[in-house]
């Protein structure tokens, strides 16, 4: 993969213009979750969590197999409803509103979700612009072969950042499990989202792969002021690319932190 730091950004997205009210110290809330829980059936998984998280930051979410951490990165992108509590997402409401509402919230946001879902048939390149679909709208964009040309550049950059131009015209159904985990990251970082969460986004990667995927990562949060939040089983990385570390344990948020103020023992503390 190409040195990341030393390109360009994918695209810069286009913030409100301040009004003059606001200072530069202030800190935009981008992401807030409040008192969330979840439940399937009667079956708990966690309860209360609320957090506040600015802009163009990078938040490691961690803990246990099975805690719950994909689970509330779900809730707080409303894939699926919250049992209890709310979230705002960019200033907008996410919880209890329109689908077509959260449709375009959604559209300002990447994932990058455990299951890469490519389509199999499709190249790599068709792949990556489906990440443009709800930011565009165009069926267009569905093949490569009929995008506009400023979105198939767009689609090459996001390629380039995770180091897979080369397998641009190759079916996605003929990919490394580590390669199908790029080609699902650019997807996620091709429409110049203001927000990215990554669920586990190295799980499939080897070691060097996967450190320059979290340095992608934190060059968007800090040259574009993307807000990113990822979930980690890898205590380096949570404490090495997040900003602030937000823990759970026993059905409940047991750790918010800066990553600076903690140790790798007080992370491996939240596993025992
Ligand atoms: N759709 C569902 N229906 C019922 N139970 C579910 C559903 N989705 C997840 N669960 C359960 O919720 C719990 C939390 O799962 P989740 O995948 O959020 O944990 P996680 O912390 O992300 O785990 P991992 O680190 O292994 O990815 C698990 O017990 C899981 O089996």
């Amino acid at each position: 993969m190409s040195d990341l730091r030393e390109k360009a950004p994918v695209a810069r997205h286009v913030r409100p213009e301040p009004t003059g009210t606001e200072f530069a110290s202030v800190p935009v809330v981008d992401i807030e979750a409040q008192s969330v829980s979840k439940s399937f059936g009667d079956t708990p998984i966690f309860s209360d969590v609320s957090f506040r998280l600015v802009r163009g930051s990078s938040t490691a979410l961690v803990g246990a197999n099975g805690v719950g951490k994909s689970t509330l990165l779900r809730c707080v992108m409303g894939l699926i409803p919250a049992t209890a509590g709310g979230v705002r997402l960019l200033g907008e409401p996410a919880t209890g509103v329109r689908k077509s509402d959260l449709r375009a919230l959604r559209a300002r946001i990447g994932l990058v979700s455990q299951k890469h879902n490519l389509v199999p048939r499709l190249s790599v390149l068709s792949n990556v612009l489906h990440g443009m679909l709800g930011r565009t709208g165009g069926p267009r964009h569905w093949a490569h072969g009929f995008a506009p040309e400023a979105s198939r550049r767009a689609a090459m950059e996001a390629l380039d950042k995770v180091g897979l131009v080369h397998l641009a015209l190759r079916r996605a159904d003929r990919l490394s499990g580590g390669q199908s985990q790029r080609v699902a990251i650019a997807r996620a970082i091709v429409g110049a989202p203001e927000i990215l969460f990554a669920d586990e986004p190295t799980a499939s990667l080897d070691p060097q792969a996967g450190k320059d995927v979290m340095d992608l990562f934190m060059s968007l949060a800090r040259e574009n002021g993307v807000t990113v939040v990822f979930t980690s089983h890898n205590i380096d990385h949570a404490l090495s690319y997040g900003d602030r570390v937000l823990g759970l344990a026993e059905g409940r948020k047991m750790l918010d932190a800066t990553a600076v103020s903690l140790t790798a023992s007080d992370l491996r503390g939240l596993y025992d």
